[in-house]
């Protein structure tokens, strides 16, 4: 029996992971949850598991869960309850699925403590990569990809010499403007935006898709958990998101991990690597029906922000950090209706430009970047 520590248990990641857990009962155990604000989906995942460790981060919340739930299991608040079930005793794996930058210490803490990660928050390798690699070396803890294209990757690595890569390739729907100009992105709306073409996710990676920050943000991913240099990460755009990502050997073969747009199956693959198991419902991929599939080569011009994204990676320091915050605070500040989509990335750019690079920034350097940048981005929205 796996014992898992779920992060985030309320977003889509989290809602599939439990999905797969109830699946499997015979092979996973729930000890631990956590969700931001989301009391309905807390009172839902105590029922359905009975996990002994509920964090809420928001306090309001807290206080309408306990005053309910009080007794069902221990109920811990805010970053440290956060903490709290990322370093459960009894959970042999975290699953990290929450958004944002906020993962990265329970996610630290969670490697000292040994767990094996099971890492969907892109944010926290983004924004600190080489501090969470050190460390799982360090504690000889696996990082284990949720994200599609990452887990496509490790699918396609399994067996082969690391020193046998000529690139990898991480494939891009191209989200839900791809078949506009940038002339047609100047009026869309929130609305439009959250439509994505191939799947079904959160807000914030849905705007991310839309940008093509997400890709960005997937290339400084792979970097760390590959260990490959940027010039041997390459992006291909792929409308139909069904093959995942493609992996090219010295020997010119490529290969491929291919099947339907379902999240449970790089989940489930985490939860159960190295071992494989049926996702009961998962539709199977029928390539005759399919017929054709797309490939075209991405223009930087379009996606600037998949070009800040390259360029912040390979400078590196705490660049990367920048180049997260400012995104998150844009993203939100469209969401919320403060800026138009455009906008996102012309802050983006700016808080690239004012930033003095931190060579081999400590967490307390990112911690600092992290928090200016957010600022200086609040300082261009008044
Ligand atoms: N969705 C997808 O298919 C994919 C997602 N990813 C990555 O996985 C991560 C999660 O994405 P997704 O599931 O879509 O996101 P969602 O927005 O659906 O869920 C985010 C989760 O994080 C929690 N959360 C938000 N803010 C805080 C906070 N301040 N403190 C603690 N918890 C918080 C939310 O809680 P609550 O809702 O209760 O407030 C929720 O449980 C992201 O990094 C994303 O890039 C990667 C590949 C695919
Ligand atoms: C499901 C997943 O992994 C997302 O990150 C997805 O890849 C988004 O698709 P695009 O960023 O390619 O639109
Ligand atoms: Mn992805």
């Amino acid at each position: 029996m796996k014992y898992i520590s779920l992060l985030g248990a309320s977003g889509s990641i989290g809602k599939q992971t439990l999905d797969v857990i109830d699946a499997h009962r015979e092979k996973f155990r729930l000890i631990a949850l956590s969700v931001g604000k989301n009391v309905e989906a807390a009172k839902q995942a105590i029922d359905q598991f009975q996990p002994e460790l509920v964090a809420v981060a928001d306090w309001q919340a807290f206080s309408a869960l306990r005053a309910e739930y009080n007794g069902k299991a221990k109920i811990v608040a805010g970053d440290e309850g956060l903490i709290e079930v990322a370093t459960h005793p009894k959970a042999d794996m975290v699953v990290n699925a929450v958004v944002g930058s906020i993962g990265l210490v329970p996610t630290l803490k969670a490697i000292e403590a040994g767990k094996t990660i099971a890492i969907a928050n892109k944010e926290t390798l983004v924004t600190a990569g080489h501090i969470v690699t050190e460390a799982a070396n360090k504690h000889d803890v696996a990082l284990l990809p949720v994200d599609s294209e990452h887990s496509a990757i490790f699918q396609c690595l399994q067996g082969e010499q690391p020193k046998t890569i000529e690139k990898i390739i991480l494939t891009a729907s191209g989200g839900s403007f791809r078949d506009r100009t940038r002339e047609q992105l100047r009026h869309v709306t929130v609305e439009e935006a959250l439509r994505h073409p191939n799947w079904s996710m959160g807000a914030k990676i849905t705007i991310d898709s839309a940008t093509m920050m997400n890709k960005g943000l997937e290339v400084i991913e792979a970097h760390w958990l590959f260990q490959l240099p940027y010039e041997q990460i390459d992006v291909l755009l792929h409308r139909e998101s069904i093959v995942h990502s493609l992996v090219q050997f010295h020997d010119s073969s490529i290969i491929a991990q291919l099947g339907t747009p379902d999240m449970r199956v790089p989940i489930q693959y985490a939860l159960t690597y190295p071992d494989r198991l049926e996702v009961k419902g998962a539709k199977k991929l029928h390539l005759a029906e399919v017929g054709k599939l797309h490939f075209e080569a991405v223009d930087f011009d379009r996606y600037r922000c998949l070009q800040f994204a390259y360029e912040a990676g390979k400078k590196g320091g705490s660049l990367p950090t920048v180049l997260n915050a400012a995104n998150e605070e844009a993203v939100a500040a469209f969401l919320s209706g403060r800026i138009s989509f455009l906008m996102i990335e012309e802050l983006i750019e700016r808080a690239l430009a004012q930033h003095t690079i931190i060579h081999q920034p400590t967490l307390d350097d990112i911690r600092a970047v992290d928090e200016e940048t957010r600022r200086y981005i609040q300082s261009l929205l008044t």
